[in-house]
């Protein structure tokens, strides 16, 4: 297919881009939606050596980057704690980084990764 012709989204993809939308509606916020910029945060580039956030993990599904559910759980986890990592405790950004990572680690529990995986094979 050219790039202009969609392709199929496979029962992975499927699944990993409703786990995203579960997950970025506890980003109400949206600083995760989007990677941080120098521009925005200075200095990141060079704090954060593996930046990550919804809208790159959206690209990963869409070219086949993530050959399991776990594999977008680690990225989560990720982007969580770069956020931890460069911004202080008692930051906006930290304080939503905790929480963001509290109620995503729900979401994608082993017991609710594991029934989907049911359901994919
Ligand atoms: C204030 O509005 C926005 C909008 C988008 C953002 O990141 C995509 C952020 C943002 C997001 C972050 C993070 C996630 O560390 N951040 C850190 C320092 C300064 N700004 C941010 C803030």
């Amino acid at each position: 297919l050219d790039k202009l012709e969609e392709k199929e989204q496979t029962p992975l993809q499927e699944a990993l881009n409703q786990l995203i939308r579960q997950l970025q509606r506890k980003d109400p916020n949206a600083f995760f939606s989007f990677p941080v910029t120098d521009l925005i945060a200075p200095g990141y580039s060079s704090v954060i050596k593996r930046p990550m956030d919804f809208s790159t993990m959206r690209d990963k599904v869409k070219k086949e980057c993530y050959q399991s559910l776990d594999e977008l759980k680690m990225d989560f986890r990720i982007m969580c704690e770069n956020a931890m990592i460069y911004n202080k405790q008692e930051t906006i950004y930290h304080k939503a980084a905790r929480k963001l990572l509290h109620s995503g680690m729900k979401i994608l529990s082993q017991e609710r990764l594991d029934s989907l995986k049911q359901s994919i094979e």
